[in-house]
Order: structure tokens, then sequence, then C-alpha cells
């Protein structure tokens, strides 16, 4: 029924580029549509439970919460009906004409062909209502909010062609009815057995009871009864007993909860009692979010109490470098009329974070007997577990027992090792864990302050993640042994050395010391301290901080990020061997002052710095190679 107040809108350019995605894209996977349909169904009847604890009149003499499907062969329809929450006409407009994710259009852009026929990326939009044009050539919504006028009804129609129409109507019921007029060649959606079988697969773990109808005919034709059979289990997965729930229910729910195509990970199913009584039901995915970076990006888990839905995205109950997990929380403890601002300040709602903290650490330390899917994970999500450290002191040991590294053990850029892992591998007199942070993989393995550590054939961690300076300031020791940034400081090898190794090294540093001098002077305010090192074995020099400075990485991210920091001069240390350093000895002059000042500057970008005047630099090179 259309009426005077019809208007025709645009989509919002990110739902034009979606639908598009998903009407080519997506067809092999097309039968989800139903899947999605329902769950938002079954969303909207946990919305209106919710709703109606404190105002029992939004049942409006209907409380039997239900999800109704019927179809009709000869009209080519199936019709997805809720008797939820319904949708006002604000809601609609904005619900089914936009997506609220921001960064939404930008992620879209960037997919390759091939990654546009990924149902999985495309899935994680919340495409939910969307999907029904991968079958249908017209979709029809007809809804009204659950406490509103009969005549506060609206009506939406679309071809899913850019725009859409709407409209106000008379709808006696609330909640949702949505009407896919199928295309042509999904016509065999409109069959009892198919639906059924879907229901079956896809939601058989909601709680919301699925209905569909048999007419059973009478004596005449006019005289026909419809009994409604509810086709799915129509109880909340979490609530029965895990051994009752087999892998697929558990996987077909969490796609229901996280709005996720693809299966989860791992996941852990608990029920608590005692002080606190809760049920948890957590899970893993197999692939972050591409808004995970975001601030404003989904996160939490969503709430129960006592069964009924309360909220999404409860983020009160884990910390955020655990913002990946995805699952459900059912608590006893809570009061029904819990909201948001409550939750901050609810003492069971810290006790609980911790519990389910606790939890999830040792299902990823479950997930790590595993390796390689424990890889998939660590490729995802590795660097936000990074956070963990600085976030959550408590359980420092436990994350950093979940950490993977790449190492000079394994030399390539996969971190797949472990601290456990390098401990096994330690040196009899080997007391710490020794590590180096640049700002890419190359740079980290070719350092020169590795050189030493590689003659002696000692394990160094090879960090070059953006967080991982970050990281190794919060990280100071794991299973008793201190962590060392190779760079930094003085080079003790402490025991590792023997003992004439230590006293020859004092002995060349006795014998360089005028030419120590000598450059110190030459180099002035640029270097803070100029020594020989026993680091080095191929390069002729290297640049190092003292022990408690910031780390080069950290420093350059502070500096892009717009923070003035003061100045800090390195300490330049020269391989005594090196040919270029002998040949400094006997060197005077000009050319002393141009190979001192060379060998700076290349340490410098061997360590991934940025020199002052690069030109400089470069012509007295070229002076030196000319000569
Ligand atoms: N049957 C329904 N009853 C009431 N509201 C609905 C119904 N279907 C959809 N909506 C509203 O439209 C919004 C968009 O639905 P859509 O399926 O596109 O995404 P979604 O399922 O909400 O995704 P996400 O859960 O990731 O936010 C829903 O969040 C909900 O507010």
């Amino acid at each position: 029924m259309t009426t005077a107040q019809e208007q025709t809108l645009g989509f919002q350019t990110e739902v034009k580029q979606l639908l598009n995605l998903m009407i080519h894209s997506l067809y092999s996977n097309r039968e989800i549509f139903l899947r999605e349909l329902i769950s938002n169904g079954a969303d909207a009847c946990d919305k209106l439970r919710y709703q109606a604890l404190n105002n029992d009149a939004l049942y409006e003499g209907d409380p039997e919460l239900r999800v109704e499907i019927e179809y009709d062969q000869d009209a080519k329809t199936v019709t997805v009906r809720d008797n939820g929450i319904g949708m006002s006409r604000e809601d609609v407009i904005s619900n089914l004409g936009t997506i609220a994710r921001s960064g939404t259009a930008e992620f879209l852009q960037q997919l390759s062909g091939e990654q546009k026929k990924d149902a999985r990326l495309i899935g994680q939009f919340g495409v939910g209502f969307y999907s029904g044009f991968m079958v249908a050539d017209e979709v029809v919504v007809r809804t009204r909010l659950a406490g509103t006028e009969h005549n506060a009804g609206v009506e939406w129609r679309s071809r899913g062609e850019g725009e859409f129409t709407i409209a106000e109507i008379e709808r006696a019921e609330h909640g949702t009815e949505i009407v896919l007029h199928l295309k042509e060649d999904a016509v065999e959606f409109a069959d009892e057995h198919r639906l059924k079988h879907l229901v079956r697969k896809y939601s058989d773990h909601i709680e919301v009871p699925v209905r569909m109808p048999t007419v059973q005919e009478g004596e005449d034709e006019t005289d026909t009864t419809i009994t409604w059979e509810t086709v799915n289990e129509a109880q909340a997965l979490w609530t029965r007993p895990k051994s009752e729930i087999s892998d697929d229910e558990y996987k077909a729910f969490y796609k229901h909860i996280a709005h996720d195509f693809s299966d989860p990970l791992t996941w852990s199913h608990n029920k608590v009692e005692g002080k606190l009584e809760y049920t948890s039901l957590l899970y893993v995915p197999e692939r972050a979010p591409f808004d995970l970076y975001q601030r404003e990006g989904a996160r939490g888990l969503k709430l129960y109490v006592q069964r009924v839905f309360i909220l999404d995205d409860a983020e009160q109950f884990l910390p955020l470098y655990l913002r990946f997990v995805k699952g459900v929380l059912d608590s006893n403890d809570l009061s029904l009329n819990v909201s948001r601002e409550l939750l901050q300040q609810d003492p069971q709602v810290e006790k609980m974070k911790s519990a389910l903290t606790k939890r999830s650490l040792d299902m990823l330390g479950k997930l790590a007997k595993d390796p390689e899917a424990y890889q998939t994970f660590w490729n995802q999500f590795g660097t936000v577990l990074k956070e963990g450290p600085a976030e959550d002191h408590a359980n420092r040991e436990k994350i950093a027992g979940l950490l993977r590294f790449s190492t000079t053990h394994t030399d390539s850029t996969t971190q797949d090792q472990s601290l456990q892992d390098y401990i096994e591998r330690m040196q009899a007199q080997q007391q710490s864990i020794y590590y180096i942070v640049a700002d890419s993989f190359n740079a980290a393995r070719h350092s020169p302050h590795l050189e030493i550590f590689r003659k002696k054939g000692i394990e160094v961690l090879l960090l070059s993640d953006r967080i991982d300076e970050w990281l190794m300031t919060h990280l100071t020791e794991f299973d008793g042994k201190s962590f060392v940034d190779v760079a930094k400081g003085d080079l003790d090898l402490g025991e590792i050395d023997s003992e004439e190794e230590k006293k020859a090294q004092e002995e060349t540093a006795k014998a360089k010391e005028s030419l120590v001098a000598r450059i110190r002077e030459v180099l002035g305010e640029d270097v803070q301290e100029v020594r020989v090192t026993h680091r080095l074995t191929d390069s002729p020099a290297c640049v190092v901080l003292p022990e408690h400075e910031m780390g080069y990485q950290m420093r350059r991210l502070m500096e892009a990020a717009g923070q003035p920091l003061p100045e800090v001069k390195p300490i330049l240390e020269l391989n005594p061997e090196h040919a270029l350093v002998t040949r400094l000895e006997t060197t005077e002059g000009d050319s002393f002052n141009d190979l001192a000042r060379v060998l700076l500057d290349q340490a410098i970008i061997a360590e991934g710095g940025q020199l002052d005047d690069p030109a400089a630099y470069i012509k007295r090179l070229n002076t030196m190679l000319a000569g």
C-alpha cells in the first residue's frame, strides 16, 4: 500500500558498493540470506524482551516472541517475519539505507579482485539484511516499532539498485516482516524442505522459536487450518550442557553472534558457580575485522542477564588487548536493569573481567598446542596481544608465554618462536634473552649489532613491528631471565665471554686509546662517546644508545606523531679488527676527517636512521672512492 507520504531515497555509497559485491560475488553462498534474516529477527525479539522488562505494554498482548517463515510458490516469495521490537521510520532509513561502520568505504575500495569474491571479507560488515538481494530482485519490508500507534507502520521497498522508497502504512502488528520477491534463478528457495533444512542448519541454536506453517486441507478447499511448527531447537546454545553441543552448533552460533562468515578458530564454554554465577562462551575468530585498530571498532561480549539479552558489545568484561575475543556472557548476579553506565561502577564486573581474561589466555594457551592454528591466530592478532604486557601487569608472564617472535634461529619473517623455545636453546652460561628492535625485519636481521651474536651462536629475537619497542619497555623478564637490547648500553656477554677474551678486549681498548681520542675530537658534539667494541666482526662501526635511552624505533614513531623529543647523541663503536679502522690509524688531515665521518654516517644508516646532511655524506664518500 502506498500513500501520499511515499518518498524515494538513495542508498549511501557504501551500501551500493556492498550490494554490488554481494550480488555478483557471493553467489555460491547465497543460502545464508535466511540465516542473516532470522538472526536479525531473533535480535529484534531479544531487544523487545529487554525493553519490555520495564514496560509490559510493549508486547501489545503478544508476548510469545518468535520468527516466522512462509513461502508462496505461485507468487515466488519467501517471507521472514518477527514480532520483535520493529523499527520507526528513522530507524528504517538509517538501518536499511546506510552502513554506520567508519572506514567501510575506504576498505571496500581497497579490495582486490580476488578479495571481492571472498565471502568472509565481505561478511564482516553485518551485511545481514542486504543479503536478501542475493536471492531477490525486490525486497519489501513492513515494520512497526513496538508500542506505537497502528498508523506508525513503515513500508520500505527496493530493487537493490541504488534507491529505495519508503511510505507510511497502517500495521496492526508490531515487529518486522520482510518479503523477498525471488529472482527467477532463486525460486528453489520457495520450498518447504529447503527452508526447513536451512533453518536447522543455521538457526538451531537461536533461543527464539523459528516457526513454519503447515496447511491442512479440510473437507472442501476453503476449509483449511494452519498449524505452526517450531523448526529449530530454540534453546539458547550456551545454556545447554557442553557434552550435548556439537562443533557445528558451536560454529553456527558463532556466526550468529559475531556476524562473521568464517568459522571460529577455537572456543571456550564455561559455567561458573559459587560466589559469582555466570556462563561464558568465548570465541577466537579466524580473521581480524578491518577496523581492529580503529578506536570506535566494535568489541566486547554480548551480555545477557538470566538469559535475557541486555546489550551488544559490552566492552567492560575484557581488556583492550583481548578485543578480538567474541562471545556471550550470561550473568546471574547482575541486575536486569543494568546499563552500560552502571556496568562501569559494578564491582562484580571487575571480578568477572579478571576471570574472563584468564579464561581467554588459557584458551589461547590451549590453541597454541596446535601450532598451525595458533600461527593463523598470531598472524591476525599477534600485534594486538602485544599490547597485553603494558595493559595487564598481573598477567604479564602468561601473555609473554603466548607471544611469538622472529629470531636469528630461523631468520624468517614468520613470527613463530616462543620465549620457551628460545630458553630451551640458550647457551649454558647465557643469562639473558637478547633482542634487537628495528624498523623492518631486514634492518633487524642485518644489523651490525648481531655480528658477535651470530659468531658465537647466540640467538637474538628480531623485532620489527611498530609496537615492539613499546612492548619491550613493559617486558623486563620471562621465566627469571631478563631481556637485553643488543643495541643499547655496553655489551656485556657476561659469562659467555671467557676470561682470556675479556682480557684481550681490554688490551685492544688500551691500544686504541689515542685513535679513539682523535676521532672524538673530529666528531665533536655529534657523538656522545667513541669506543672500541668487540660486538662487530664484519662491519667497521655501529652506533649504540645509552642503556636507558628511548630506542630509535620509538623515537621515530613519536616524532612522526608530532611529539618533540630532546636530541640524543649516539655512542660510536668501532671494530678494531676492521681494515677501515686500521687505515684510520695511518691517516691524517682531511682524509682522516672524511673517513671518520663516513663511518659514523654509515653506522647511522645501518640502524635505519636518517642523516642530517645526506649530500655531505655522499660527497665525502665519492671523494674517497675517487681517491
Ligand atoms: N527484523 C528486524 N527488526 C528490527 N530491526 C532490524 C531488523 N533487521 C534489521 N534491523 C535493524 O537494521 C540494522 C542493520 O541490519 P543488518 O542486518 O544490515 O546489520 P546487522 O545485523 O545489524 O549487523 P551488525 O549486527 O554487525 O551491526 C540492525 O542492526 C537492526 O537495527
